[in-house]
């Protein structure tokens, strides 16, 4: 069994969408396909991957680095032996060596992308869900037939008054979502109290709405957010700080009793072990968010999770960034609290896979092996692309 080929191509995923820190109008998003020898229904089995929206595409590192390393590996190397497979944790190995430790910058973004297409293949030769051939290999067989999810959303862009904000979260409810999130800290804080009560008429209650400042305030203004969020009794206040300033984030924390969340912009667990030691979050109420396509992968995500249970997590507490396939997996199969959900931006990447509808909030899972992308038919479309 061998890799026999393992290619890249950038997308583009632009939009006039906004948050508080950037705007979308030059995202790009790096689809990778990782060919096998492996054969089944007659057609070699292909593992395919994508990283995440937010960070760029990961095209120059990936052509200059990454792949080069797994193209020179002997294929003996990168296999499984005791369950005749590739082995993900062999590769992700092969792929980080003459890496230095620390300052992980986007490396982590170029590695989960593979990462994310080993996997897929994996799953696809050992012909199951990704999520089961998880539950089986980590959680004793055992796993979730559905996932919480929220939908992710309340974006600035030109033009947008709350009429157009309202009606975007009112079709996300009759979508199915029961939580919804919208992002704030690009106006005047009077402004963004508006915009949050405005989407409160529509979605009833605080506690069905999320907050996302994108890590756009010093202290100061964090507090003042937190001080005027506190009476609405939001379902969480995401990111309010720079993602690596935990002393922020840790004295944020006496100023704001209720839920906070972060963590999408941490990409290596000895980040995310930071963020636990120093910063303050209270693991009876917060959420971590980590991204494993922007994270170095599956391979990280197991040893971030390791990390949690020595620290005293659950892993109930993770709620992954990213409104991806492969993490809807990652929850289902490891035991997350959930998944985040893009229901209208980031097409084709965003979504679950068709005919599978959001129920009450939870979503459940397709049975083909790997991932799933090959039943999301506008996302697969494109990635198949990758090998014309
Ligand atoms: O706007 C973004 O960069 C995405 C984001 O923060 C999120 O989904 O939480
Ligand atoms: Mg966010």
């Amino acid at each position: 069994m061998r890799i026999t080929d393992v290619r890249e191509k950038t997308f583009s995923i632009a939009s006039p969408i906004a948050n508080a820190y950037i705007d979308f109008s030059k995202m790009t998003c790096s689809v990778v396909a990782v060919v096998t020898d492996v054969i089944r229904d007659g057609k070699p089995v292909i593992g395919y991957g994508f990283n995440s929206n937010g960070r760029y595409g990961a095209g120059g590192l990936l052509r200059d680095r990454f792949l080069p390393r797994l193209r020179e590996a002997d294929p003996k190397t990168l296999i499984d032996e005791a369950n005749d497979n590739l082995d993900p944790f062999r590769i992700w190995k092969t792929m980080m060596s003459n890496e230095k430790p620390g300052g992980h910058g986007e490396r982590s973004v170029a590695v989960g992308t593979v990462d994310m297409a080993v996997w897929d293949a994996v799953a696809k030769i050992a012909g199951q869900p990704l999520y089961r051939l998880l539950a089986d290999r980590y959680r004793d067989g055992q796993a979730d037939d559905k996932v919480w999810v929220y939908a992710a959303g309340g974006y600035y862009y030109p033009g947008k008054d709350h009429k157009a904000l309202q009606a975007e979260m009112q079709s996300y409810l009759d979508r199915g979502y029961r939580v919804v999130k919208m992002k704030i800290g690009a106006v005047p804080l009077e402004e963004d109290l508006s915009r949050i009560e405005a989407v409160l008429k529509i979605v009833g209650d605080g506690s069905r709405l999320a907050v996302d400042a994108n890590g756009r305030f010093d202290l100061p203004t964090a507090i003042a957010y937190a001080k005027a969020l506190r009476p609405y009794g939001l379902f969480w206040y995401e990111e309010a700080g720079d993602p690596l300033d935990y002393a922020l984030q840790a004295e944020l924390a006496p100023h704001y009793a209720n839920p906070m969340a972060t963590g999408e912009n941490l990409f290596s667990h000895q980040d995310a072990r930071n963020l636990l030691r120093y910063g303050g979050m209270r693991s009876d109420r917060d959420w971590l968010q980590f991204d494993c396509a922007l994270s170095y992968g599956l391979v990280e995500y197991l040893r971030t999770l390791d990390m949690l249970k020595a620290q005293g997590w659950s892993s109930r507490r993770l709620v992954p960034h990213g409104g991806h396939q492969m993490s809807l997996n990652i929850a289902a199969g490891l035991h997350l609290g959930g998944n985040e959900s893009y229901p209208d931006v980031f097409k084709p990447f965003c979504g679950f896979a068709d005919g599978i509808a959001v129920e009450n909030g939870y979503v459940g899972l397709p049975q083909a092996p790997g991932v799933g992308f090959e039943e999301k038919s506008e996302l697969f479309s494109v990635m198949k692309t990758i090998l014309d």
